[in-house]
């Protein structure tokens, strides 16, 4: 089984460099279905397995995707005939891939998509996606395990959303893109994500006014094409390594780091004790020894981000007396807790919060990931704990970092990620392991 192993306690010095966010290269793509002439052409593309799940979605759909890895970059050509259905071979594999039901039915007037279904962090369901989709003239039925939407033409409407739902935002704004008449969608998610995504929209020739704002307002044209652009920078990585850095009381400049992007980590890191400055180059976090307790909860951007929450609970359990997490985004994403027990941490659950008592002497164990920020924040726990720690179920680390540990091994850390017998397995640690 392939593994990361940790060996604890080294400070992670130097710079790191930030890939493009995965959350937005993936509705990005699915925006290029809505280009009738041209081609997309996309820069800083993260060479994640969402992407690549992606890119074979839309390659069934009867686009053309090349992908340069070394480069980083993917064209995609969607003015052949388009086909209509994402079958569940591929939806099941990543739940991102529902953003694409909001372009086929706004190019084709056809779309049919499997039922993403339930992950691990939470139910998640497309109830807000599909409301907003039936507001514009969409007729959604659900049959078989598929959700099918047809439309003789959408037509701009006014829809609220009980919920700044990241994915509907990116579904509805899509789809109304190509509508007949103007759509205001209010309460809608302001993540730079969604921002990046109106960027590209609007390169492809449409109108889209409000991003980052509360409110959307879409007119409608009647064709889109292709265009350049690239990715903007992973903010969840970057705050990831300002993570890192501040549990390793190292001094690590996150390269390109947007801090507007950042603001709510920030803001926590610095009521922590740890220093955060702005440097032209990007981000420097310099950490300390005397951590202090937070109270963190989850919300909606410009709130705490729920994809830090994971890796900032490793920094509440080293810190110096009682923090609190609350989870107020998805209902089950504490799954982590369960196997940063396993190394020593001492945190008790309460409906929605989380109570972590610290500074905790974390022990190497060998622990397995549940969901991709907890794959990530277990490699965390394990630059600070005492001995080996070794992380299985690396599928859903891949899904969000590209070399994660190559990465850290470049700050200092004592990493490896290795396949059980492999040979790669250095034989001091092999050792160590089996005593
Ligand atoms: C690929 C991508 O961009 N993923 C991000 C996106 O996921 P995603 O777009 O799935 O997240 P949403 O913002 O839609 O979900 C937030 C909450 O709203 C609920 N909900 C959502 C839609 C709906 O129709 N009905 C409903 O009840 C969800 O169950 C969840 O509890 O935003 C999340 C919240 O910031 C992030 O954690 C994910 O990393
Ligand atoms: C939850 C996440 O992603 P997704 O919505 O793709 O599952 C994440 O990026 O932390």
């Amino acid at each position: 089984m392939e593994k990361i192993i940790v060996h604890g306690g080294n400070r992670l010095v130097g710079s790191v460099e930030i890939e493009g966010a995965k959350n937005a290269v993936l509705p990005i793509l699915a925006a290029s279905l809505l280009a009738k002439e041209g081609t997309m052409q996309l820069d800083s593309v993260p060479v994640l397995s969402d992407v690549y799940m992606m890119n074979n979605v839309l390659r069934f759909l009867n686009v053309k995707v090349e992908m340069d890895e070394i480069n980083k970059t993917v064209s995609l050509d969607a003015t052949s005939k388009l086909s209509y259905e994402a079958p569940f071979k591929y939806v099941s594999k990543m739940r991102a891939s529902i953003v694409v039901i909001g372009p086929l039915l706004a190019r084709l007037g056809h779309a049919k998509v499997a039922m993403p279904g339930g992950c691990a962090i939470g139910s998640r369901p497309i109830d807000l996606h599909l409301k907003g989709l039936e507001a514009m003239g969409a007729v959604v039925e659900h049959h078989d395990g598929y959700i099918e939407a047809t439309t003789e033409g959408l037509v701009g409407a006014d829809i609220y959303l009980d919920f700044p739902s990241v994915g509907a935002t990116e579904n509805i704004m899509m789809a109304a893109t190509l509508a007949k008449g103007t759509t205001v969608i209010e309460n809608v998610a302001r993540e730079p994500e969604i921002v990046d995504l109106a960027n590209v929209l609007n390169k492809m020739g449409a109108n889209v006014v409000g991003a980052g704002t509360e409110r959307l307002k879409i007119v409608g044209v009647t064709e889109l094409h292709g265009t350049d652009h690239t990715i903007v920078q992973d903010r969840i990585e970057a705050g990831t390594f300002m993570v890192a850095a501040a549990a390793t009381n190292g001094n690590v400049l996150v390269k390109n780091a947007i801090a507007e992007h950042n603001r709510p980590l920030i803001s926590k890191l610095e009521e922590m004790g740890v220093s955060v400055t702005e440097e032209n180059e990007g981000i420097r976090v310099i950490g300390t020894k005397h951590l202090k307790p937070v109270t963190v909860k989850t919300l909606p951007h410009p709130g705490f981000p729920t994809d830090m929450q994971p890796q900032i609970s490793i920094l509440q359990l080293l810190s110096n007396g009682e923090s609190v997490i609350t989870e107020t985004v998805f209902e089950n994403r504490f799954m982590h807790f369960g196997e940063l027990r396993r190394m020593n941490a001492d945190v008790r659950i309460e409906g929605n919060s989380a109570i972590l008592h610290g500074p905790a002497k974390l022990h190497g164990a060998e622990v397995a990931a549940t969901d991709l920020r907890a794959a990530a924040a277990l490699v965390l726990a394990g630059l600070v704990a005492d001995g080996y720690t070794q992380v299985t179920h690396l599928k859903y680390l891949d899904r969000g970092y590209y070399h994660f540990h190559q990465k850290l091994a470049a700050l200092g850390a004592e990493i490896t990620r290795v396949n059980e017998g492999n040979l790669a397995i250095k034989n001091r640690e092999v050792s160590e392991l089996n005593n």
